[in-house]
């Protein structure tokens, strides 16, 4: 039983899940088979049945929420307080206590109409930053099967996240799990300091820790994609008619690719801005290069992601203004979502792919950039440090994104590389892709997570002397969600 706010259910119209986890997911269900549960994606102010649609080897069951819900839930708590703080954002985390109430009480309303679903022997992998008192909520139901939890995002240092609103019953709500796993080393580092820093779990040693009687692992499992397949696909994209068309668009330039969610923790506004500064130091490459960025909107109802938007296009205009010309447009900035096959065959027409996100849990785009090159021709990966991908494919030209003028020689670098050095550092990086599929990060986590020592009770705590103690989750949840009256909107 999988369990997301976003459930790509397939659909005749075929539109592309821009976005990491629904594409990773279903890779990995559609092999496996199971149940897909979240949200539906549409607003309906009363309680509808569960939709349930069965498509191959899934079934995904999806539920309607009322546009309170949503503005609280997803719009409110999870992208205006728990992104930001989780993406070191703390200048743009929007405090409202509505919007905290309302996200411990859709989780509960999810959590009820999941309980309609399960049956005891049900292994449940929860993902993603929108259901982390999920398990809280049905442990207090009574349900005892194994729960696990991932988080495609980072999880930020102690000093950042303990800024969160409801931080301490965040953090105990991941207690719950039997699994609760990470992207990178780096977030499981953070992770387990503000479970140390709160005295809320004990270090059992070996990734093992233990809170109120209860065992739960945690590590990292950073996330692959499906390498072959997008291989195979980026081989045959060249009949793909967007593919051909920007090829011949392009003439004999080189072309330098960027695609992202436009969202403020990808550096898009920063990433031109070091392309404007390439091409003010080094104006030999005027003319000669071409930045395509591909952006489909996202969570334009948040305020902070709008006001980012017109920062964005603003950037792309002023440097198209500056260094264009009546035969060169220095920087194509496309605002709609693209399909993965056009993808794959645009990835491999690009001499350097730019992914130079400012904070990012993972980042797949750099991972299929590098799956989708040509082993006898390969581009350039330029990488933001800052992205969880850099743990493994330390093999890229890796920047400081906050560097304009360090990205600027950077983008050099990857256009000037030697074909011998690409192939080596590609050769690294496709060995890690291979050796890390989809289909590993998934048959890891549910081997862990279905290992039965795992969660056993710490010595002294068996023959039921220590039975688990549930920590009402509704009771805390219940602090929330009362504003000061006439302080603020909301
Ligand atoms: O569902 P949305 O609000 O439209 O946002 C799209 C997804 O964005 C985030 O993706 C993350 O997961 C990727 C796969 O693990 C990872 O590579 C990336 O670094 C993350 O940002 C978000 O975590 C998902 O829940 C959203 O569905
Ligand atoms: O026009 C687009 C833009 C992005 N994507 C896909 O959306 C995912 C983005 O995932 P990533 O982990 O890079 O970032 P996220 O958006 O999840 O934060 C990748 O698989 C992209 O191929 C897509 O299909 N079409």
């Amino acid at each position: 039983m999988v369990v997301s706010n976003r459930v790509p259910v397939p659909s005749d119209s075929g539109s592309p899940a821009a976005g990491g986890l629904a594409v990773a997911l279903n890779a990995a269900l559609q092999q496996r088979g199971g149940f897909w549960f979240g949200w539906s994606g549409n607003v309906s102010e009363e309680e509808t049945p569960l939709q349930v649609h069965d498509f191959g080897r899934v079934s995904y069951a999806v539920t309607d929420l009322s546009q309170r819900d949503i503005d609280e839930y997803y719009a409110g708590f999870a992208n205006r307080a728990l992104w930001p703080v989780c993406h070191y954002r703390l200048d743009l985390t929007e405090i409202s206590a509505n919007d905290t109430a309302g996200y411990f009480r859709v989780n509960e309303f999810f959590a009820r109409r999941l309980a309609t679903l399960l049956k005891p022997d049900d292994v449940i992998w929860i993902h993603d930053y929108h259901f982390i008192p999920l398990a809280a909520y049905l442990r207090q139901m009574g349900f005892e099967n194994r729960m696990g939890f991932f988080l495609h995002i980072p999880w930020a240092p102690y000093d950042v996240s303990s800024a969160l609103p409801a931080y301490q019953t965040v953090l105990s709500g991941l207690t719950r799990y039997d699994v609760v796993g990470f992207q990178t080393r780096r977030d499981v580092e953070n992770f387990t300091r503000c479970l140390e820093q709160e005295k809320m779990a004990r270090d059992l040693g070996d990734g093992r820790w233990e809170a109120d009687g209860r065992v739960f692992k945690v590590d990292a499992f950073p996330i692959g994609i499906e390498t072959d397949l997008f291989r195979q696909e980026a081989r045959e994209a060249k009949s793909n008619s967007l593919v051909r068309r920007m090829r011949a668009s392009m003439e004999d330039k080189h072309l330098i690719i960027g695609v992202d969610r436009l969202d403020y923790s990808k550096g898009i506004r920063q990433r031109i801005e070091a392309f404007a500064c390439m091409l003010e130091r080094f104006p030999n490459m005027r003319n000669k290069v071409t930045f395509l960025q591909i952006t489909p909107k996202s969570r334009s109802e948040v305020p902070e992601y709008l006001k980012m938007q017109h920062e964005v296009a603003e950037q792309a205009g002023w440097t198209n203004g500056k260094f264009g010309d009546v035969d060169w447009t220095p920087v194509r900035y496309i605002n709609k979502a693209v399909s993965r096959t056009s993808l794959a065959g645009l990835y491999r027409s690009a001499r350097v792919g730019m992914v130079t996100p400012l904070r990012d849990g993972m980042n797949l785009v750099a991972k299929e950039y590098v799956a989708s090159q040509r082993g006898t021709d390969p581009g350039v990966l330029v990488l933001s440090r800052f992205a969880g991908a850099a743990e493994e494919l330390d093999s890229a030209l890796l920047v400081n994104p906050y560097d304009t003028e360090a990205t600027a020689n950077a983008i050099v670098r990857a256009l000037e590389m030697s074909l011998e050095e690409r192939k080596e550092r590609w050769k690294a990086m496709m060995a890690r892709l291979r050796s890390n599929t989809v289909d590993h990060w998934c048959a890891n986590f549910m081997a862990v997570l279905t290992q039965e020592q795992s969660c056993a009770l710490p010595k002294g705590a068996e023959n039921g002397h220590a039975a688990p103690v549930e920590p009402t989750i509704a009771r805390e949840a219940a602090h929330f969600g009362q504003p000061m009256a006439g302080y603020r909107r909301n």
